[in-house]
């Protein structure tokens, strides 16, 4: 049954003592001219009555002033052609109509949008609502983004990865204040992925707790043709692709336009650069309708055969499998597999963060000084301290921290006439005064000398955050022969999703909390200027208030709300990673790292731009 106007409109009751965010929001239930002034208050002083306005709504303004919104008046953006292709489109198509059948002339606007918030299909049977969303853009090809509009159904939806209901004076623009909307988000029914948002608009006046039932219920539906359209095809690509891991030890890829497989071999022996070439060759490869053998040459110099197998299935192409063998290995990419065992206390599959391990523990192996340096957090004493404990658990492993530089000096004097063959860590070294640093270096070089002598198998290391000069350190720094840097989090922010269950353990008692994947996806997008570190001390903070249970969006403190960015698709991680590591290795010349990667100067502009790379620079 069509929901009726009565149906929609709100019981008007007293307002709550306090305004709830509960699982799903709510329209707000106080008198809305409390709400304006809330409002106003907030845009003319910048505080926000907490009594008066929603959690959601709140942290929701927050960003919309980040992004410089102008309240008065919004500057969307318009895209003259958005792909409608799509499986979204075809699989809403149906649902869409049946929905705006059941509303009749209702004045209820039905509003599907894709994942950057681009208007893709809009219904209404109600002519004057149809003109007042005309007017203010709510229209095909306009983006609702909240980074353009601020706080509306579907922005704020798309930043919560959740649905969410804006009404009235919550919305952050002034146009949209006599409008009631109701945005769920719609998720590819097997990779998750955030593919768009399902969002019913009406007058704010008749919006009511069953607007928001009814887009849940609708997006439901949708992601339920979607599940028909393409789980059919994604589960024949998914056979096939385990019959060819059953086959043998090669490398095999899967994939099509929303997901990536890739097993074990692949990430073991294939630099993140080659596995990217790979995947675009192997993308490519796919467009054919018959099986095809490539040969390829990769990014670190190893050559590639490629066997191509499109997955057909009756109601069209479902992507394609690739088996792959290495020819011709490139500089540091071994032929045979190298199981690489997790290391104790530690999470994080990171092609940047794996490679920073292993390269600690290679040195480790040869027992090289090595200096280890990253961000504030990065994990470099971590990492250190991991690669100790899985290959001595019960040997010695001694921090001397300069936070007391007086006792410094002393304490590194005694450590080093012990007798061990532990490891001894020097941490944060760039903070060291100057005298002090210089009279270390004397003590590690006669040290070095007297050990090669001995033969003594100490493992010296030391840590240091970047530095804009090595000035005073330079020769400090010289007396370790390696270095090895350890990625921030955002260069393998994926690995949050394995992160969050370590670090809860570190941080919470028994039962430890879980979290739910909305916290997760909005840990997943903030920017963790302080690394693994800020996320440690954030999940702390949030367990001193949620002792057990699952963590939802509203536990998060407001750093982790304030997101920024999309979650990068398997392959677009790929990808990211691949170019990370090639401006990494150009010494950050983007020209250099583009002809590396065989792309254009002006395609790595865009992609640095789009994955938020930021290098410090050299
Ligand atoms: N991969 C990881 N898995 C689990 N916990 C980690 C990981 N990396 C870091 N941590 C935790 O995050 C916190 C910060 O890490 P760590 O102290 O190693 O950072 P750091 O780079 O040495 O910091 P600083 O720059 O302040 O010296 C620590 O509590 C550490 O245990």
């Amino acid at each position: 049954m069509p929901p009726t106007d009565s149906e929609l409109s709100r019981p008007h009751r007293p307002p709550p003592e306090r305004p709830s965010d509960r699982p799903y929001d709510r329209p707000s239930e106080r008198p809305s001219d409390t709400l304006a002034a809330a409002r106003e208050r907030f845009l003319t002083v910048g505080t926000v009555d907490s009594d008066k306005v929603r959690e959601t709504i709140a942290a929701s303004w927050w960003r919309s002033r980040t992004w410089n919104i102008a309240a008065d008046h919004v500057q969307l953006a318009y895209d003259k052609d958005p792909d409608l292709e799509t499986p979204l489109v075809h699989g809403a198509a149906p649902v869409l109509r049946r929905l705006l059948e059941q509303l009749g002339d209702d004045a209820v606007s039905i509003v599907l949008t894709d994942a950057d918030g681009v208007v893709l299909d809009r219904r209404t049977g109600d002519r004057r609502l149809e003109a007042h969303l005309d007017r203010v853009q709510l229209a095909p090809g306009f983006s609702y983004a909240e980074q353009y509009v601020g706080t509306n159904g579907i922005g704020t939806a798309l930043e919560g990865g959740r649905a969410t209901g804006v009404f009235g004076h919550e919305h952050y623009a002034e146009n949209l204040e006599e409008l009631g909307c109701a945005g769920v988000p719609v998720r590819h029914p097997v990779s998750g992925h955030l593919l768009g948002v399902l969002d019913l608009t009406c007058w704010s006046r008749d919006a009511g707790p069953l607007l928001l039932a009814l887009a849940k219920t609708t997006a439901g539906h949708i992601e339920r043709e979607l599940t028909t359209l393409t789980g059919l095809r994604e589960f024949a690509l998914f056979q096939e692709y385990l019959r060819a891991c059953r086959r043998g030890t090669s490398i095999v890829f899967a994939l099509n336009n929303n997901v990536v497989m890739m097993n074990d071999h692949a990430r073991q022996l294939l630099a993140p650069q080659d596995q990217t070439a790979l995947l675009g060759a192997a993308a490519e490869a796919m467009f054919g309708s018959r099986r095809a053998t490539l040969d390829t040459d990769l990014p670190s110099g190893a050559k590639a055969r490629m066997f191509c197998t499109p997955v057909h299935t009756a109601s069209g192409p479902a992507g394609g499998v690739v088996r792959v063998r290495l020819t011709e290995a490139g500089a540091g990419v071994p032929l045979l597999p190298s199981p690489r065992p997790a290391l104790p206390g530690i999470a994080g599959s990171g092609a940047l963060w794996q490679r920073a391990c292993d390269d600690v523990a290679a040195r480790y192996r040869e027992r090289e000084w090595i200096t280890v340096h990253g961000e504030a957090g990065a994990g470099k004493l971590a990492v250190l301290r991991a690669v100790h404990r899985r290959h001595d658990p019960a040997g010695r492993f001694h921090v001397v921290d300069q936070s007391d530089p007086r006792l410094f000096l002393a304490e590194v004097r005694r450590e080093l006439t012990e007798e061990t063959s532990g490891a001894l860590v020097l941490r944060r070294i760039d903070r060291l005064p100057p005298v002090t640093a210089q009279e270390l270096t004397v003590l590690l070089r006669q040290h070095r000398k007297d050990a090669e002598r001995t033969g003594e198998r100490r493992w010296v290391t030391a840590t240091h955050q970047p530095l804009d000069r090595e000035g005073v350190i330079a020769p400090l720094l010289r007396t370790f022969p390696g270095a090895v840097e350890v990625p921030p989090l955002r260069h393998h922010i994926e690995d949050v999703r394995e992160l969050v269950p370590v670090l809860l353990a570190q941080v919470a008692s028994q039962p430890v909390p879980t979290c739910s994947r909305a916290a997760l996806q909005l840990l997943m997008r903030a920017a963790w200027p302080g690394n693994i570190g800020q996320l440690r001390a954030a999940l702390a903070k949030v367990v001193r208030n949620r002792r057990s249970g699952v963590i939802e969006p509203a536990d998060l403190p407001p750093e982790c709300r304030a997101v920024g960015r999309r979650v990068l698709s398997p392959l677009e991680s790929l990808e990211r990673d691949a170019i990370v590591q090639s401006l990494l290795d150009a010494q950050g010349h983007k020209n250099e790292a583009a002809r590396a990667l065989g792309l254009s100067r002006a395609t790595i502009y865009r992609k640095i731009r789009d994955y938020g790379i930021d290098l410090p620079q050299t």
